[in-house]
């Protein structure tokens, strides 16, 4: 499905994107990184110490996103259909009319060869954009063939506001069935590690769904599997997943 994208951006095609410098001929295998111990240890973060955790979730966030930049644009396409074919084994579509999933970047896992799947279904594509607001938070805009693309101030990729802001196109982050969203790192237990914006986080924060009573969407990572850490430093406004998702793997965390 070609998307039309806005001056300046080139044309969106759905292969993933190229890889960066080659340093593994195969998948790198899952290294997890030690749980860093500490004798004062954090209410939030048990494993390192208060003032650590910021700083070490940093550290982590660069390590990882430099892990998933090394896999050649072979492994990339490798567990982007291993990943679809995760998903459809698992029935994790299943009765989902709204899925959101994120134009890749930085080596992340690719969810474009899902769409055909999705189309194939019959469901309906969005991809989040940064809401114009003060209190960052993400809208979901629908994809089709005509949305046009933009950079934003990150250089994501992100269909053209406020063109494609209109009810037709938004979705309430509510009202999604399913989010797939993009991991710099995730552990077994279920939590995540994002860009560091927290966008994700607050737009699906539990507070924000126990006040209105709304559904969750079901949210679910997709990662590499080199991605995997022993145990995440995780903090108070952490949403966790409830499915993970890789290029061979299912996780149900619990
Ligand atoms: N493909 C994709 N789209 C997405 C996201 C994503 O993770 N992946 N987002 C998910 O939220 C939102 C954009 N979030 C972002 C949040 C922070 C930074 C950022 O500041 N990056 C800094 C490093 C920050 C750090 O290490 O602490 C940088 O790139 O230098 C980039 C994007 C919306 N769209
Ligand atoms: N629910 C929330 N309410 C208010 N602030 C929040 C919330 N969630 C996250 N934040 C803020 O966002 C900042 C970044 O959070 P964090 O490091 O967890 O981002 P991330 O999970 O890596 O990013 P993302 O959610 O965009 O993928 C934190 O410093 C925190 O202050």
């Amino acid at each position: 499905m070609p998307l039309r994208s806005s001056r300046a951006v080139p044309r969106l095609r759905y292969r993933p994107q190229r890889a960066g410098r080659l340093i593994h001929d195969r998948l790198v295998p899952v290294r997890p990184i030690a749980r860093i111990h500490s004798s004062v240890a954090s209410p939030i973060c048990p494993s390192i110490p208060t003032s650590s955790c910021a700083q070490s979730r940093a550290s982590l966030r660069r390590e990882l996103r430099q892990r998933r930049r090394h896999l050649t644009s072979r492994q990339q396409r490798q567990a982007a259909r291993g990943m679809v074919a995760q998903l459809l084994r698992h029935g994790a579509l299943r009765r989902a009319q709204r899925v959101a999933l994120y134009l890749p970047a930085d080596g992340e896992l690719d969810p474009m060869p899902l769409i055909h799947w999705l189309q194939r279904f019959n469901i309906s594509v969005y991809v989040p954009v940064l809401r114009p607001s003060v209190t960052p938070g993400l809208w979901f805009i629908k994809l089709t063939r005509h949305t046009r693309l933009t950079r934003n101030r990150f250089g994501l990729l992100e269909p053209v506001l406020p063109h494609h802001a209109c009810p037709a196109h938004k979705c309430s982050a509510w009202a999604l069935d399913i989010v797939l969203m993009p991991l710099v790192g995730f552990d077994a237990q279920g939590a995540r590690l994002g860009m560091g914006g927290g966008f994700y986080d607050r737009t699906f924060s539990r507070a924000r769904y126990a006040e209105r009573a709304f559904k969750r969407p079901r949210l679910i990572g997709l990662a590499h599997d080199v991605q995997e850490v022993a145990a995440l430093p995780t903090e108070a406004w952490d949403v966790p997943l409830d499915m993970i998702v890789t290029g061979t793997r299912c996780l149900y965390p619990q």
